[in-house]
């Protein structure tokens, strides 16, 4: 289990910012916005890439591409981008385990790779993945798709697709819970 979920249960401090079925209707709309904004569907524009960032952007990059999908009846390349070994805290967090990085074949030159994350924050992790997919390619555009968004960049980072704006103080923490990781499905806000 990551270190910011509290798992399945959640404590009595924690407020739910959004309930299973917002999380659902959250996504969907999401999916929307990608087809829209990705002009999928038109003539001559392959379809995106869809990668998540582990661990709960991994099952969220797959269920947005599930309802791309039933959207829209085209398929999008799906698979997982480990951001762990770039990472500007690695020296102070060496012990971070690896996860897995799983690009799909379609590869990500010339396409647009839209990064699936659960939360943003100070856009360090996403600094992060941009750097690790240069490794993979040279990508015609990279987007950023967050299930939650609750502000304190430390760096110029911003999302193209937002499921919740939430504003929060730093002694705060989302919690971001999901079937495939903790058993049931909702947004936490608790405190750190
Ligand atoms: O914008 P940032 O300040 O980088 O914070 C956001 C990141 O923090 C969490 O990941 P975490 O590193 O806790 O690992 P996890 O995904 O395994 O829970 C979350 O899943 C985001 O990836
Ligand atoms: O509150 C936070 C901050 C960073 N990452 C999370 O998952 N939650």
């Amino acid at each position: 289990m990551a270190s910011r979920s509290r798992g399945a249960t959640g404590s009595a401090a924690e407020r739910e910012l959004l309930s299973a079925g917002d999380v659902a209707r959250t996504i969907a709309r999401m999916a929307h916005q990608v087809i829209e904004k990705t002009a999928l569907g038109a003539e001559d524009m392959p379809p995106p890439v869809l990668l998540g960032i582990p661990t709960r952007g991994a099952p969220l990059a797959a269920r947005l591409a599930s309802k791309i999908t039933e959207f829209s009846g085209v398929t999008v390349p799906t698979g997982t981008l480990d951001v762990t070994l770039y990472r500007d805290d690695l020296r102070r967090k060496p012990t971070r385990p690896l996860a897995q990085t799983q690009v799909p074949g379609s590869g990500v030159d010339d396409r647009i790779v839209v990064l699936v994350d659960d939360v943003l924050y100070s856009g360090r992790t996403i600094r992060a993945a941009l750097d690790a997919l240069r490794d993979h390619g040279r990508p015609k555009a990279v987007q950023l798709a967050v299930l939650v968004d609750r502000g304190h960049r430390e760096l110029p980072i911003r999302a193209d697709y937002v499921g919740k704006n939430v504003p929060t103080s730093r002694s705060e923490d989302v919690s971001v819970l999901l079937e495939e990781a903790d058993g049931r499905d909702a947004v936490l806000l608790g405190a750190r």
